[in-house]
């Protein structure tokens, strides 16, 4: 059998932690009767420059044509006055694909504990996934409006578009601890009033799942202050972004952070939750566990393969636990260092 993964490394590190995941990836699964073919397509900043358009024809083609897309990072200074910038490619990207649900698992294994920035025994066990609604929101609202005077954009949210990534939290949570969280600001915004009802009007479908409304403001904070209290956090595109970023906190970096988005029926992406790192980038010094985590998403979610997923992420964390560890993380060990030792661990 053969897989055809559509790859978009992207710009600034996206190329340099492709190419290690990659490297891991081909390590991982030399053994398996599946067959992966890897075929890179122009996308983000590298589609302006290839074709004029951060998201090419031939490349949403090859995604749309894919069994998994493997995706890198877009954007930097470079392309920032570009009449369309890398940022706006990938949100077309999600929403061409309708990959409405964007599932980024925050955990800190314990060979991280040392690293992280918080006191072990805040952090110690932390293992949550956020749920972030991705196609719609204030990404996508209209109107939206830039002049020199004034500006505005619209945060919208339809029934249907809330029904469903809540229903995928609650699934998700039914496979964990049973515990779902709903992030919302339903004291001051329309659109969360909507969110609430909406999610205890489902609530009562999965009677076996606990939930408690959180405001947005407060999550922030409890998810520094009580990082283990959480299972499953579901919320809206824009605050389920900022959630996810400021999680990183806890494992000590951003660049261990993987994330998966699906659609109903179509192609998945994969896809670290940090974005192209203009400061470290062309270096080999980037980070390369979040998007090596991405691919074995790919591996758990579109392919079945756990296998070999369980033991790409166990040899990451031996690298890890052995000190071999990236600049972010306060080492030394360069990016293909860093690949370089977890491949071993799999041969
Ligand atoms: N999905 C994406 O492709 C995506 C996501 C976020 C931001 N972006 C874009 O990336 C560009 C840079 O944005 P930014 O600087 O605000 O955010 P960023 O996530 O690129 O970087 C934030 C900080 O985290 C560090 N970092 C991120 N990933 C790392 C890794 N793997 N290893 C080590 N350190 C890592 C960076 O060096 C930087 O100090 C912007 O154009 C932004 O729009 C793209
Ligand atoms: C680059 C940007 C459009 C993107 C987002 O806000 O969704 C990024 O921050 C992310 O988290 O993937
Ligand atoms: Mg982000």
């Amino acid at each position: 059998m053969k897989k055809n993964i559509a790859v978009l490394a992207g710009d600034g590190i996206g190329p340099e932690i492709m190419a290690s995941a990659i490297r891991v990836l081909k390590a991982g699964t030399k053994s398996v009767s599946t067959e992966f073919e890897y075929v890179e397509y122009p996308f983000g900043g590298a589609g302006i420059d290839a074709a004029g358009d951060p998201l090419p024809d031939e490349t949403i083609q090859a995604c749309q044509e894919a069994d998994a897309i493997l995706l890198g990072a877009i954007g930097g200074p470079k392309w920032d006055q570009a009449p369309k910038r890398p940022e706006q490619g990938l949100l077309q990207l999600r929403k061409a694909l309708n990959l409405y649900a964007n599932i980024r698992p925050i955990t800190v294994p314990d060979s991280l504990l040392p690293l992280s920035p918080i006191k072990e025994a805040i952090v110690k066990g932390t293992d949550f996934v956020v749920v972030r609604e991705l196609t719609s929101g204030i990404y996508f609202g209209e109107p939206r409006s830039l002049t020199d005077e004034e500006a505005y954009d619209t945060n919208r949210y339809q029934v249907h578009e809330i029904e469903r990534i809540v229903r995928k939290a609650f699934e998700i949570a039914q496979g964990r601890q049973k515990r779902l969280v709903s992030v919302d600001k339903a004291n001051v915004l329309a659109t969360s009033k909507l969110w609430r009802k909406t999610v205890e009007r489902i609530a009562k479908e999965y009677p076996d799942v606990t939930v408690e409304h959180q405001y947005v403001d407060a999550a922030a904070m409890l998810i520094v202050q009580k990082p283990t209290t959480f299972d499953v956090i579901v919320t809206e595109n824009l605050f389920g972004d900022i959630l996810s970023d400021e999680a990183s906190v806890l494992p000590g970096t951003l660049g261990v952070l993987p994330s998966a988005s699906h659609s109903e029926s179509g192609v998945s992406l994969y896809e670290p939750i940090h974005g192209s790192a203009p400061d470290i980038a062309g270096k080999n010094v980037a980070n390369p566990v979040s998007m090596i985590l991405s691919a074995t998403l790919m591996l758990r979610q579109s392919f079945n393969m756990d296998d070999v997923a369980d033991q790409i992420e166990e040899a990451c964390y031996a690298v890890l636990n052995e000190g071999t560890v990236t600049r972010d993380l306060g080492g030394t060990a360069m990016t293909s260092e860093f690949t370089d030792a977890v491949i071993e661990k799999l041969s």
